[in-house]
């Protein structure tokens, strides 16, 4: 099917409360959102990219560059454009993951609706709800810290995920485990912050029974993160290092991780996150859904993804209302430590206009 165009959205939507994590402090999420269209209808994606090349290398004001003028342009010369045929038709332009991600989401969610089909069935969910963990950030005390990760039990999340740097890490772990107990999933993710120097201090997070470690070291140290696995307990997941399939194996057969995170973004697209989730499988690693901060739109995605079988452990897929006051879809809703798997044609969810035009700074088409 021909591709008739694409409006790419920039949004900024303000954040609940300011978030810190070892790269940095955001009060707001600004995203670029790519909306595709065909004869058969349009489709929804969104760019994970950060306002900077912080978490990644990737950054909005680059996505869009590249969208805009290459590979936007790309499908528009092509004659058939179908979701499956996104990656080979950009293969050719090196990385662009999350913007090529994007475009792929828009396109899958075109071409679902209009056949009537939701993510979750394309994707092979196996589940109508999943387990949601939640993500908490580096807080300016351990009182803080206490209250907010007590908030999010009490909410009713499955797992906690504690945002760790050097000068954060132990002493926060302890005191989070003295007040809430053992039987308390919880987790850390480091974001790279760490150096295999570091070994020692690791490894005094191994008496907490954790369930993982995120991304210790920097992403291209997947032989750091083989070593660090000899010299610690606690078992790695990597995230930044994960950027396909192929990585993912790789890394699973160096030793340098036993669970991975997957987000659909880092890897170009839901797709190639299907590829990931079944080379993990193949290799009997856990698997659990990653999140950027998503809207709506992504969340939508995430919780379909996180519906596949290889997924058990909780993802980062929180309700709306952890990061946003108010989301640009009808949010979504955490019920009893669940989000239920959209089951309609394509995301499930649409924006809402109005919401939508609110949060949106800049609009552009490309296309006939
Ligand atoms: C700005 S933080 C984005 C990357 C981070 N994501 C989270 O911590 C989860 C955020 C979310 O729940 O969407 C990660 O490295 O896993
Ligand atoms: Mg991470």
């Amino acid at each position: 099917m021909k591709l008739s165009g694409v409006e790419l959205r920039r949004v900024r939507m303000p954040l609940v409360a300011p978030f810190r994590t070892s790269f940095g402090t955001q009060s707001e999420r600004e995203l670029l959102l790519v909306r595709a269209v065909t004869p058969a209808g349009e489709g929804w994606g969104e760019c994970v990219a950060m306002e900077a090349p912080l978490y990644s290398s990737e950054y909005n004001d680059a996505a869009e560059h590249v969208l805009r003028n290459h590979l936007i342009p790309a499908l528009l010369a092509a004659e058939d454009v179908t979701a499956h045929k996104v990656t080979p038709l950009l293969a050719k332009f090196k990385g662009q993951r999350m913007a090529k991600g994007a475009l792929e989401m828009a396109v899958l969610d075109a071409e679902l609706r209009a056949h009537d089909r939701s993510f979750a069935a394309e994707l092979g969910s196996t589940r109508d709800s999943v387990a949601c963990g939640v993500s908490v950030g580096i807080m300016d005390s351990i009182p803080h810290l206490l209250d907010v990760v007590g908030g999010y039990l009490d909410e009713g999340y499955v797992r906690i995920k504690l945002k760790i740097e050097p000068g954060w890490d132990v002493e926060p772990v302890r005191r989070v485990r003295e007040r809430f107990g053992d039987d308390v999933l919880l987790q850390v993710d480091a974001n790279t912050a760490y150096t295999l120097d570091d070994a020692p201090l690791l490894a005094r997070l191994d008496p907490f029974g954790l369930l993982l470690i995120e991304q210790p070291l920097e992403e291209e140290d997947v032989l750091g993160h083989a070593e660090l696995a000899k010299r610690i307990r606690t078992p790695i997941c990597l995230d930044e290092s994960i950027v396909s399939a192929k990585a993912a194996a790789d890394a699973i057969k160096l030793g340098a991780c036993q669970i991975v995170n997957i987000k659909p973004g880092r890897v170009g697209g839901y797709l190639e996150a299907r590829r990931v989730h079944d080379v993990c499988a193949a290799h009997g690693v856990a698997v659990w859904c990653g999140g950027m901060i998503e809207t709506g739109l992504g969340r939508a995605a995430n919780v379909a993804l996180a519906s596949l079988p290889g997924f058990t452990l909780p993802g980062d897929t929180s309700a709306s209302g952890r990061f946003y006051r108010t989301d640009i879809t009808e949010p979504f809703v955490l019920n009893a430590g669940h989000l239920p798997v959209p089951a309609g044609p394509g995301l499930g969810v649409t924006p809402i206009p109005g919401l939508l035009d609110e949060v949106t700074t800049e609009k552009a088409w490309i296309g006939s």
